[in-house]
């Protein structure tokens, strides 16, 4: 397969979880589906060293942060735990925290759902909520307790489009209808991002990252990965972030070209 043909590499970071005591790795295949769905080939990403992280995002063509029931630990936005019961995983926020800083400077296609529209407000200086419900004026905006995905991912609430952001132009609407599964909730807002929709208690739930508006760098908070494929508004997404990540392939081989041992016919599909 020549370079021109190759689909786009999006990194998605792992989330660290124990399974029968052992220490693993994992990442939600919805979200993998919703890459692939974009048209990109999904790598998922284990914890790793900084100095280490450059060299991933050599190989990148976008970068998509998953949810997770896990919060951002409130450390990064100096506070202390407010619920102790709720889970953490200080390893995703190792890499995740710089690997967004590194993405972004570079440019790289962004693509950021729930807890990663919550982390990537905070490794860009914002910070959050701990509690939105807690909160006098919001609402409760996480999943009914106890039900099947199918209830549990359904859309609840709507949220108002920005008028003249990414998200107005991309959707051609002023409101939609979103899924909400989540407790933590933009408290500032880092500098630097635009809000592309808010929810009617007026909680952000969509900004982009203004660093270079032509890119595709867009964080939701609900989540567009759930039944992909029949929905009209999350495909639009998908699509423009898939294209993002096509265009930003073709220069990166004008930035980081292939090896010249990578271009020999070893590449070529062993099934031609
Ligand atoms: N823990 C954070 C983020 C919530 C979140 O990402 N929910 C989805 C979890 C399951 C899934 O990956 O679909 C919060 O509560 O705000």
């Amino acid at each position: 397969m020549n370079r021109s043909e190759a689909k786009p590499i999006v990194l998605v970071p792992a989330c660290n979880v124990a399974i029968n005591s052992h220490p693993f790795h994992v990442a939600g295949k919805k979200y993998l589906d919703a890459v692939r769905l974009a048209g990109c080939l999904p790598l998922v990403v284990p914890s790793t060293a900084l100095d280490d992280l450059d060299q991933l995002l050599d190989m990148a063509d976008g970068i998509f942060l998953t949810g997770s029931p896990s919060n951002v630990h409130p450390s990064h936005f100096d506070e202390a735990v407010h619920n102790p019961a709720l889970p953490l995983d200080p390893e995703r926020d190792a890499l995740t925290l710089p690997l967004i800083r590194l993405a972004v400077a570079r440019g790289l296609p962004l693509f950021a759902v729930c807890r990663g529209f919550q982390e990537t407000n905070v490794a860009l200086g914002g910070s959050l909520h701990q509690a939105v419900q807690e909160q006098p004026g919001l609402h409760d905006h996480r999943a009914p307790e106890g039900q099947p995905p199918p209830i549990a991912y359904a859309d609840t609430h709507p949220v108002q489009v920005m008028p003249g952001g990414q998200l107005e132009a991309l959707l051609g609407h002023s409101h939609i209808q979103v899924n909400s599964l989540h407790g933590q909730g933009v408290k500032t807002l880092a500098p630097g991002l635009r809000i592309e929709a808010v929810a009617p208690d007026g909680l952000v739930e969509a900004f982009s990252v203004i660093a270079d508006a032509s890119r595709f760098a867009l964080c939701v908070q609900w989540h567009p990965e759930w039944q992909a494929a029949q929905n009209p508004h999350s495909m639009a997404l998908l699509r423009a972030f898939g294209q993002a990540c096509r265009e930003y392939h073709g220069k990166r081989d004008q930035v980081h070209p292939l090896p010249a041992l990578l271009k020999n016919d070893s590449l070529r599909d062993p099934e031609t």
